[in-house]
């Protein structure tokens, strides 16, 4: 699909679509996050587009939404649903849905909606939903310890452009290999010419290092998952919650993530643990093995008497000996004993069994008090042990990296999959809530058949659902309807305007039936506050005109009080004008309006008044029958009070009141 074959899509938005990974895919499956990471695009506009696309792919041009207050309808809807996501994509996916024209569309929701409803969702899932995002992408890492080495250019162009995170290096002959081991921890060369030098330090000689991404940067793949590692784990338990059909082995993945850190750093593992505190406790444990061995000889020469004997004392004197020669004869088992000691102190404290020859490379061979250990063999030991460990983690980390990368082509269906349940449950939670039923959508040719709603609870009005007066109502052709004041006129057009959007988005509907045709476009036109200038009653006019001109066959127009634009004798004539041109184009219209009686005096052919009735007053206040009763003009309230009071009272006041109104009804 053309970005720019998509109405609304520029060449400037075409080209920043192009910046994001495969964006045909995105368009083609209204992917609102994976647009909504092309630069400059908001969430919002991304919805658009993916609206906009998905209405390209259906074949559909012009929006069903005519009027404003269709459009208001439409976002409340949304609204309701949004509000029973827990994830923004959840939330930004669910504006997508728009009510479309297109059977293909339609159904496709529909059929989507009856899984998502029949589908059980765990009371506390939304937790799990919550941690769910959409692929992050990871920072840039930057790997400082290992290098590439290579003396050939074209291979040093590759590898410069393959691994960005790290540092190529040229090297001409072994020498300069040599130098760059003393620098890095781990030298990679990429050539063969390198192969069989005996080299000091970490230096591996890999030719096909340029296509063994994992091994040269494992890093890579570990920050990926690294910064998608709680919402992987999220989405896994999703899955198994939910009862998903996985894209992976989800056990191996979640036991590969236990590895890593949300950096994207990997967990040490026993040995490397041992290592770092071998390294960490390396000073104290050889300060406090030689304090240990000191003690030790101490005490045994405390504890001694040293006898010499003239003559040996003599002979001793004749050699020059002094009196490390005397120690070492007369305590030499207990200096051994002292270092034995310490040796164990060492190798215990630090748990180096598998090195103890070199500590034992460090211990003095000759008698000393105190007892010092040799520096440099310690210095080298301590090197060493440096080395293993930035080794082992390095074998780690691949390690890790290997386990983890068969799984990077899982990460975008797992949490794709496990924000389409967010999706899910938010419309299965709205249908319950609302306790709704799917619309029975009528076919092609049964445009202005009119719309049959059934126990219909308009799920807009402030109440809680459990407190809404289900509606009865079938509307066909155009209708004026009288009723009440506040007896639920405005009330029942959002009702009709939102189960006919509901339907047409493929969406269930609150009501216990509903069945429509498809409409080609919602003309809803709210109540106007007051009487319009001069001006402003032109443009409305002018509205109608263009309505009665482009209204497709069989559009749906709701009208709220068009009186209220002008004085009642004005607007009576001009509701009857367009009731008649709108009646000659098929359409299903209904007026709400307080002046039904004149608006039907003023036209020429018959159109239908409906009324929402008051059945009585209880302690002043109005009892509702809020479904409209077809063919009735509804008694206005005055009417209803000068009612009661002539029945309670003899006063002849007010019957002549009431027979004003009884002449004015006609009956
Ligand atoms: N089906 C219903 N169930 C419960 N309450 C309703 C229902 N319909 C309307 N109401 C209540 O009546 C109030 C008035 O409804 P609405 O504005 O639709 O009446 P109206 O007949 O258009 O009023 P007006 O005469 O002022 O134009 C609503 O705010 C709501 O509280």
């Amino acid at each position: 699909m053309d970005p720019e074959s998509i109405p609304g899509v520029g060449p400037k938005t075409a080209a920043a679509l192009a910046d994001i990974d495969d964006p045909e895919r995105a368009l083609r499956e209204g992917d609102v996050a994976a647009i909504a990471a092309a630069p400059e695009i908001t969430p919002a506009r991304a919805a658009r587009i993916a609206r906009s696309a998905i209405q390209a792919r259906h074949d559909e041009s012009g929006d069903v939404l005519a009027t404003d207050r269709a459009t208001e309808i439409h976002r409340s809807i949304l609204d309701l649903l949004q509000s029973r996501a827990v994830t923004d994509a959840g939330r930004q996916h669910l504006r997508t849905l728009y009510p479309s024209t297109a059977r293909s569309r339609i159904d496709s929701v529909r059929e989507r909606v009856e899984r998502a409803i029949d589908r059980e969702y765990p009371d506390d899932l939304s937790s799990d939903l919550a941690a769910v995002h959409p692929r992050a992408e990871a920072a840039t890492v930057r790997v400082r310890e290992r290098c590439l080495a290579t003396g050939d250019a074209e291979r040093y162009a590759a590898a410069t452009e393959r691994f960005p995170e790290i540092s190529v290096e040229t090297v001409a002959d072994a020498r300069e290999l040599a130098d760059l081991a003393e620098g890095y921890a781990t030298v990679i060369a990429l050539d063969r010419a390198f192969g069989g030098l005996d080299i000091e330090g970490d230096v591996r000689v890999r030719p096909d290092a340029l296509d063994d991404p994992v091994a040269v940067v494992p890093e890579r793949v570990l920050a990926t998952f690294g910064a998608n590692r709680d919402a992987l784990r999220a989405a896994i338990a999703v899955h198994r919650r939910v009862g998903l059909d996985p894209p992976c082995d989800l056990d191996a993945l979640d036991a590969a993530l236990d590895q890593i850190d949300a950096d994207g750093s990997v967990r040490p593992g026993a040995e490397i643990e041992r290592l770092e505190r071998a390294i960490e406790g390396f000073d104290d444990a050889v300060g406090a093995a030689e304090q240990t061995a000191t003690d030790h000889l101490r005490a045994a020469i405390e504890d001694r008497d040293v006898t010499i004997e003239g003559a040996d004392l003599l002979s001793l004197a004749e050699r020059g000996a002094g009196v490390d020669t005397v120690l070492e004869r007369e305590l030499g088992d207990a200096f051994d004993a002292a270092v034995s000691a310490g040796r164990s102190a060492i190798v215990d404290r630090l748990d180096l069994e598998s090195r103890a020859d070199r500590v034992d490379r460090a211990l003095p061979d000759e008698p000393t008090y105190p007892i010092a250990f040799e520096e440099s063999v310690l210095a080298d030991l301590r090197a060493e042990l440096r080395a293993a460990r930035d080794r082992r983690r390095l074998e780690r980390t691949r390690e890790v990296a290997r386990e983890l990368a068969p799984f990077r082509e899982a990460i975008d269906p797992l949490l794709d999959a496990a924000l389409a349940v967010d999706v899910d449950r938010a419309i299965a939670r709205f249908a319950a809530e609302y306790d709704c039923t799917m619309p029975e959508i009528e076919g092609a040719g049964t445009e202005g058949s009119g719309i049959d709603i059934v126990g219909g609870r308009n799920p807009l009005l402030p109440e809680a659902p459990g407190g809404v007066d289900p509606v009865d109502y079938t509307v066909a052709g155009v209708r004026l309807l009288s009723g009440v004041n506040s007896g639920g006129k405005t009330s029942t057009l959002d009702l009709i305007a939102t189960v006919t959007i509901l339907a047409q988005m493929g969406l269930p509907v609150p009501a216990d039936r509903v069945r429509t045709p498809i409409v080609p476009s919602i003309n809803y036109y709210g109540k106007h506050r007051g009487t319009l200038d001069a001006g402003a009653f032109e443009s409305t006019l002018r509205e109608f005109e263009t309505l009665i001109d482009d209204a497709g066959q069989g559009a749906l127009v709701l009208v709220d009080e068009l009186e209220s634009i002008t004085e009642p004798g004005a607007s009576a004539r001009i509701v009857a004008g367009i009731c008649e041109a709108l009646a000659d184009r098929e359409t299903t219209a209904v007026f709400v309006s307080h002046l039904a009686r004149e608006i039907r005096e003023e036209t020429t052919i018959e159109i239908q008044v409906d009324g929402i009735q008051a059945v009585g007053l209880d302690d002043g206040d109005l009892v509702v029958e809020r479904s409209p009763v077809e063919g009735v003009l509804a008694r206005s309230t005055p009417e209803l009070i000068v009612e009661k009071l002539a029945d309670e009272t003899d006063r002849a006041f007010y019957d002549r009141l009431l027979g004003k109104f009884e002449a004015a009804s006609g009956d």
